[in-house]
């Protein structure tokens, strides 16, 4: 395990504003990032400090108040959004791997509205379930939608790419994005004041499962850690100022396994056990009736976005 310093960076501002040749170049350098690990840094992304700072600074209050305020918010049985304690979900298990509970606890929220005319059952229980809000910290709701909205544009520019890097239009996934049921996750892992069971991590070894994660470790702070193809651990140190991206089980899907969906997960470095770690994952996922088909040319599964995600969620909750 060790840190490299090489963690590939896109730069969307540079994106943006080549020509297409630059985009290409761009794009292919993108594609050999997504076809080895699938984990990268985005930097030059556009979205206001403030907004990053207005909810970094409502979560610590957020998960300082007590444990009985906090399981108020627990979600409806099979609803997927609000408060979920610590010891009730263990990601290892979407992968049938046996482990303790993660040592984590989140809030987690849903798209910020129904699209009208959506009437499918499953689609109105489960992802757009209503997200319990909590009363306090005031103004939690509005930095956490302020940054749910960022997080969207973020995504669907990231896709952009994406289509890019895959040498198709950039506009190829935009039908299929534009009602994403994504979810944005808080995290808080707090300070660990007796040892870990055997197994037990901050986050046990998974993958995601939608097409791309956006995760913004708290800055300065330590854990994060993938398998790289040669089978080691490696520790991914937050950039200063970039978002960390990486690609979820959907995307090695719909790309008929062309790009990586790597395993990551969350320890404890020694200087690290006295101390909260934070961070925000938000996982972008295609419309709910999206049907995700590989690729021209490649092989594999068909899936629709919705009831796929509703399925993995159930492994690792249930
Ligand atoms: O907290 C982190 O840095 C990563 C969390 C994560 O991988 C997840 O929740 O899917
Ligand atoms: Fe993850």
């Amino acid at each position: 395990m060790s840190d490299q310093p090489a963690f590939p960076i896109l730069d969307l501002a540079a994106f943006a504003r080549a020509d297409a040749a630059g985009r290409a170049a761009i794009g292919a350098e993108l594609d050999r990032t997504c076809r080895e690990t699938g984990f990268l840094a985005v930097g030059n992304h556009g979205v206001p400090d403030a907004v990053i700072e207005g909810l970094w600074s409502k979560l610590t209050d957020f998960f300082d108040q007590s444990p009985e305020v906090k399981h108020a918010l627990a979600p409806a049985p099979g609803a997927p959004y609000g408060y979920l304690g610590p010891g009730t979900e263990a990601l290892a298990r979407s992968r049938g791997e046996e482990t303790p509970p993660d040592l984590k606890e989140s809030f987690n929220g849903g798209p910020l509205a129904v699209p009208p005319g959506e009437t499918d059952p499953d689609a109105l229980a489960f992802c757009y379930a209503p997200t319990p809000w909590p009363e306090a910290p005031q103004g939690f709701r509005e930095a956490w939608e302020a940054y749910y909205r960022e997080m969207e544009r973020l995504a669907a520019r990231i896709m952009q790419a994406f289509a890019v890097a895959l040498g198709l239009p950039e506009d190829h996934f935009e039908s299929v994005i534009d009602q994403p049921i994504s979810a944005l996750r808080a995290l808080n892992y707090p300070a660990q004041d007796r040892p870990p069971e055997t197994g037990q991590l901050r986050a046990g070894a998974h993958t995601d499962y939608g097409s791309l994660t956006i995760l913004l470790p708290e800055p300065g702070s330590r854990g994060l850690e993938i398998l790289t193809p040669e089978g080691d651990w490696r520790a991914v140190p937050p950039v200063p100022g970039a978002f960390v991206i990486n690609i979820g089980d959907l995307m090695t899907l719909w790309t008929g396994g062309r790009w990586v969906s790597t395993l990551h997960r969350v320890v404890t470095p020694p200087e690290w056990a006295a101390r909260r770690r934070m961070s925000l994952a938000f996982f972008h996922q295609p419309n709910w009736h999206a049907e995700v088909k590989p690729l021209a040319g490649e092989g594999g599964e068909t899936v629709t976005s919705g009831p796929y995600l509703m399925g993995k969620f159930a492994a690792a909750n249930g």
